[in-house]
């Protein structure tokens, strides 16, 4: 498809041109506000199954110009929802070394130093994320609102190699790990509405699940995140940073905002 920015010519507010949907209704991210929020007793706590990988297994680890991206095997999946939902891969979006605010989703207002969103897809009713990537029950996403403190060992698993990856496209198998410790450690907390992709071709087709606790990443972790790669190929001459890759809020269009918690 046609190529898309997050800053400049081909920035997110002309997404539209090329991505109809990018446009339209029900888009990610949103701000989370409190007046947008309902408690919905009936929420369970998200169930995940073979989160926790063995380092025999390998994870291909890629710069695809947009984000760092770990492919995830398929024996992952969310067991709590209504179908079944299997990941695919998972990703981050980030600000920069001068902005270190860069997470999508914000919590009445508040912006994350960065997001990571685990993307699965109903595999009950589609036989591979193309497939479900644009059905309105197409996927599910867990997104992880990380904030800068606490060093944290589950984020080493990949960032220690993430030298190998500094330009568009490169890629490399690293061993698997415990993906389950990059989440928050209850996973029965959490905000969950109707919404879209958040790059192009912003297809409305994810139920996202954000969870309440942000986890901790250290300054030196985040600064390798933010500063290390590049949106352009290794024979580029004119080398572009890979930073800033978050699409602003968009319209809440009457969505509310379910929760599974109280106040
Ligand atoms: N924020 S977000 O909406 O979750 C989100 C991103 F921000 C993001 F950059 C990506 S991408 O890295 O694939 C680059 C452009 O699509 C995805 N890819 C998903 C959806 C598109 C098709 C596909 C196919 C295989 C695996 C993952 C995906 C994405 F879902
Ligand atoms: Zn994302």
């Amino acid at each position: 498809g046609a190529k898309w920015t997050y800053n400049g010519l081909n920035g997110e507010h002309h997404w539209s041109r090329n991505y109809p949907y990018c446009g339209g209704a029900f888009q990610s991210p949103i701000d989370i506000k409190s007046e947008l929020l309902m408690f919905d007793p009936t929420l369970r706590p998200i169930e995940v199954q073979n989160y926790i990988l063995s380092h025999s297994e390998l994870l291909t680890l890629g710069n695809n110009g947009h984000s760092v991206q770990i492919s995830l095997p398929s024996k992952m999946h969310i067991s709590s929802l209504p179908h079944r939902y299997t990941a695919a891969q998972l990703h981050f979006h980030w600000g920069s070394s001068s902005r270190p605010a860069g997470s999508e989703h914000t919590v009445n207002g508040k912006q994350y130093a960065t997001e990571m969103h685990v993307v699965h897809f109903n595999s009950d009713k589609y036989p591979n994320i193309s497939m479900a990537v644009d059905k309105s029950d197409g996927l599910a996403v867990l997104g992880v609102l990380i904030e800068i403190g606490e060093f944290n060992p589950a984020f080493e698993e990949f960032l220690r190699f993430i030298n190998g990856i500094k330009y568009r496209d490169q890629k490399l198998q690293v061993p698997g790990f415990n993906v389950r410790a990059l989440l928050p450690a209850h996973l029965d907390e959490y905000y969950r509405y109707d919404g879209s992709l958040t790059t192009p071709p912003c297809y409305p087709s994810v139920l996202w699940t954000i969870f309440r606790n942000p986890v901790t990443i250290s300054r030196k972790q985040f600064l390798a995140m933010a500063t290390t790669l590049y949106s352009s190929h290794a024979q580029d001459s004119a080398p572009e940073p890979l930073n800033g890759n978050y699409r602003k809020p968009q319209l809440p269009d009457s969505r509310i905002v379910l929760t599974s918690f109280k106040g």
